[in-house]
């Protein structure tokens, strides 16, 4: 150590030297216990592997939480007037004696390090913020927080003075302008005082944060979801958060921040992978997306259901058994749809109702014709059952009310013309029907797929699937499983899951899928009937072993009941969240709200009936046509006046010089937001480079992106191209610098597109730039980004300001007016 280091920096190097020596005990003793637990074969009583479960999953969650905090475990200070100091880092520590050595930085002391200015100094005298690499202490940056005599500023603890000395704005200043790594960060250690408001806020409404591009919307909400996941655990540990991002590439850039704060208990999906056994990509054009999310659809899905209910024109004749004419006239069938439709139950469900009342007067009828009426119930029985094994009779009962799936459904309305007209006769017009069937003309499925798929569906009769326990079984049920599975693929109609479908699909497959209900219904109610007893024997037992462990205060039966199930169960809150579509998640975070649609906003409050939610998104940033423009007529039909809106105003990723650029395009798409304050300026003008003609502009971006890669050195670059543009510009700097590529040049295109984030330059559309940063954006044509289907203005705005440093345009033709500041 250097004789002249600053005193300061022994000082607290000789704290978190303490701290780590603490961190390294406590993760030593942590391990001993998770290996003596492990293998401690124990008695083999359900007792014994209770608690040995319940023992190895706190050990095991407490190790990871360690493991976590090893980077910058300790990262500031407050000193208060009564001259106590805490310090803050990213986990809580206490020393043998039990007496807290850190606090959590998500702990209500911690409040005050973050919110304490000079106007309001929250009994603080001092923050002090700690910089360092490893284990050793780097730097410290001082806020006093307390004005001494004569406005001299005060003496505290080590004498330390004002001075000339950093800041934290400074070492927030340095956090913003270090080089970006592909990959977003945690922010604890320089959180702002309006940041952190939003972060602690009451999480049983609705909050929705509105800002401007860099403001930290989605470094909030990730913390939020840290902050929650710590005040809340026992909650959402059992019942997840989802977090739901833009695209692959975004939740890529995102997913490292969570874990750096030893967070795990999180779903992470983009909109196409909502719907279980679909992974979504491709969009569709911007007309025939925006339709597919209008809420309309609702209406025609729910019409289109309607229409597979349904009413003989004249008598339906029978013949069973080759030599019995049985009947069904409208009316009996009419009377039968409607006690069905009154169930209220979904169609799947309520098909069984009215497939019983049919059975019931198809029986009535056989009865009448071989005895006069004069059956006993056993025999009406077998009548019965020999009615419903009858592939005519099932035939004709499933031409009327068919089980159905969503992926069957949407298939047909997408193809099957008469079915769309008669469904959204008086909701579509005839253009949109047309668009709407575009699509799928070529491929139409037969109708007569539906029904004869049909006679391997019913694995129990009527009566004994519209009630668990009540009728009488046929033994046939355990034969249910294969046949779910086989028809699994079959309802996907043999497509591979995701090449078919489209994101906008998903939220109508899930609209269908609420309609209907679950095809296999019969099946699934008997097995939920048992799984919930079976829970409830187990939570009682839980109760009993907690008691006689003494645990009862320290661990609630249900979570010891979860472990208790084994990975199973103890997969359910994180995973088994993103597999069931019928997942109550405890908190929803969505990311880039602005581009969710109405449809979307539908499936997503289904997954979150609590309708605790935080939302972040900004409005002059939405791309799709139609968005509104303020978020009550978002919010206001799914939770009323229930949410709450804050705003961020401060933009800490775009310097000034290119702010004043993108608030000219703001302030022309006619928004009513104002651009945000930039925190800092960098001294570097954006730049406009023309080039002279269209076929030269691949190579020419090619040669200023290996010149712009050469001046930022190891941070990230990003061209921002029109879709068409793209796979040229990827070209040609393959052939100048594929270095520069990394594994997302040509021949990659395997996973995700998310390796554009490992890359030194990225070639992205706007639509896939969405939400991420980089140190310098080169923007090609953006008169074609304006000429585009979406919102010209809005897509511009999201480019230029996606910059940490610098900024170029490259164009052919004009510049739009709109960049006019910008210099050539
Ligand atoms: N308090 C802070 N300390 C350090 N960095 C911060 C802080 N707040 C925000 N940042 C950084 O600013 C950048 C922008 O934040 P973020 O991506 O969350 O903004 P955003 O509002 O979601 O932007 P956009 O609307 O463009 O997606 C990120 O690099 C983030 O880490």
């Amino acid at each position: 150590m250097s004789p002249t280091r600053d005193p300061r920096l022994v000082r607290e190097q000789a704290y978190v030297d303490l701290l780590y020596a603490r961190l390294d005990e406590v993760r030593d003793l942590t391990r001993t216990q998770l290996r003596q637990v492990l293998l401690d074969v124990g008695t083999g009583t359900p007792q014994a592997v209770v608690e040995r479960d319940v023992f190895a999953a706190t050990h095991a969650e407490r190790l990871a939480r360690l493991e976590a905090a090893e980077g910058r475990l300790c990262f500031g200070a407050m000193d208060r007037t009564d001259g106590t100091r805490t310090y803050i880092g990213r986990i809580g520590l206490s020393d043998a004696e039990q007496e807290p050595i850190l606090v959590d930085w998500r702990a209500p002391v911690a409040t005050a390090f973050y919110q304490a200015t000079l106007a309001e100094p929250r009994g603080l005298v001092r923050r002090r913020h700690l910089r360092s690499k490893g284990r050793e202490v780097t730097g410290v940056a001082d806020d006093l927080l307390s004005v001494g005599p004569a406005g001299a500023a005060p003496a505290v603890a080590d004498g330390a003075a004002a001075g000339d000395r950093p800041t934290g704005d400074a070492m927030l200043l340095e956090a913003l302008s270090a080089p970006r790594t592909g990959r977003m960060g945690d922010i604890i250690a320089t959180l702002q005082a309006e940041q952190d408001r939003i972060i602690r806020a009451d999480a049983r409404s609705v909050l929705v944060v509105d800002g401007g591009p860099g403001t930290g919307k989605t470094a909030v909400a990730l913390h939020r979801a840290a902050y929650l996941l710590y005040s809340e655990r026992a909650r959402l540990e059992r019942s997840g958060v989802l977090v739901v991002g833009p695209s692959p590439v975004f939740l890529r850039y995102i997913d490292q921040v969570l874990p750096s704060l030893g967070e795990t208990g999180v779903v992470f999906a983009t909109p196409g992978r909502l719907f279980p056994g679909v992974a979504a990509t491709v969009t569709d054009p911007v007309a025939l997306g925006s339709l597919k999310g209008d809420e309309r659809m609702a209406a025609v899905l729910a019409a289109a259901v309607r229409e597979h209910q349904r009413l003989p024109r004249r008598t339906i004749e029978i013949v069973h058994d080759d030599d019995r004419t049985l009947r069904l006239d409208r009316d009996t069938v009419a009377r039968a749809r409607t006690r069905a439709r009154r169930s209220r139950r979904p169609h799947n469900g309520a098909r069984w109702v009215f497939l019983r009342e049919l059975l019931d007067e198809l029986t009535g009828q056989v009865v009448r014709q071989i005895s006069g009426g004069l059956l006993d119930d056993d025999e009406r029985r077998d009548v019965r059952d020999g009615l419903w094994a009858d592939p005519a009779v099932r035939r004709a009962l499933n031409e009327l009310w068919p089980r159905l799936t969503s992926f069957q459904l949407l298939e047909r309305l997408y193809t099957d013309a008469d079915l769309l007209a008669r469904a959204a006769a008086r909701i579509l017009t005839p253009a949109e029907r047309d668009l709407l069937q575009g699509t799928r003309r070529a491929g139409a499925a037969g109708h007569d797929d539906l029904f004869s798929a049909l006679d391997a569906d019913e694995a129990a009769t009527p009566d004994s699937a519209a009630g668990a326990g009540r009728g009488h079984g046929t033994g046939r049920g355990d034969r249910a499983e294969p046949d779910r599975a086989e028809r699994g693929r079959a309802d996907r109609g043999g497509r591979e899951s995701g090449q078919a479908w489209t994101v906008a699909d998903v939220a109508l497959l899930d609209e269908a899928a609420e309609l209907l209900g679950d095809p296999d219904e019969s099946s699934r109610e008997a097995a939920e009937a048992r799984a919930a007893r079976e829970r409830a024997a187990e939570r009682r037992y839980a109760e009993d072993v907690l008691e006689m462990l003494g645990l009862a205060g320290e661990l609630d039966a249900e979570t010891v009941a979860d472990r208790w199930r084994g990975p199973r169960r103890r997969t359910t809150a994180a995973e088994q969240g993103a597999t069931d579509r019928e997942w109550a998640f405890g908190h929803l975070i969505v990311d880039e709200a602005q581009e969710v649609s109405p449809m979307l906003w539908r499936l997503l409050w289904r997954r979150c009936p609590a309708r605790s939610a935080t939302l972040v998104g900004d409005l002059a940033q939405a791309a799709r046509p139609g968005a509104p423009s303020t978020w009550a007529p978002i919010l206001t039909p799914h939770v009323g006046d229930r949410f709450r809106l804050e705003r961020l105003t401060v933009n800490y990723r775009t310097p000034r010089e290119i702010m004043d650029v993108a608030a000219d395009v703001l302030a022309a798409s006619g928004s009513a937001a104002s651009a945000p304050e930039s925190v800092r300026s960098t001294g570097e003008q954006p730049l406009a480079v023309r080039v002279p003609s269209p076929a030269g502009l691949p190579d020419a971006v090619a040669a200023e992106t290996v010149r712009t890669a050469g001046i930022i050195g190891e941070g990230r670059l990003a061209v921002i191209c029109p879709p068409e543009t793209a796979g040229p510009v990827r070209a040609a700097l393959c052939r100048l610098a594929p270095e520069l590529l990394g594994a997302a040049g040509p021949g990659s295109g395997a996973g995700d597109g998310a390796e554009v984030l490992d890359a030194r330059v990225a070639v992205l559309t706007v639509a896939d730039s969405k939400g991420l940063e980089f140190d310098a954006v080169l923007l090609v044509e953006p008169s074609a980004l304006l000429a585009g289907p979406t919102r010209g203005l809005a897509d511009l705005y999201v480019a230029l300001t996606r910059a940490t440093r610098s900024l170029t345009v490259l164009h052919t033709g004009a510049l739009p007016p709109v960049l006019a500041r910008l210099t050539s």
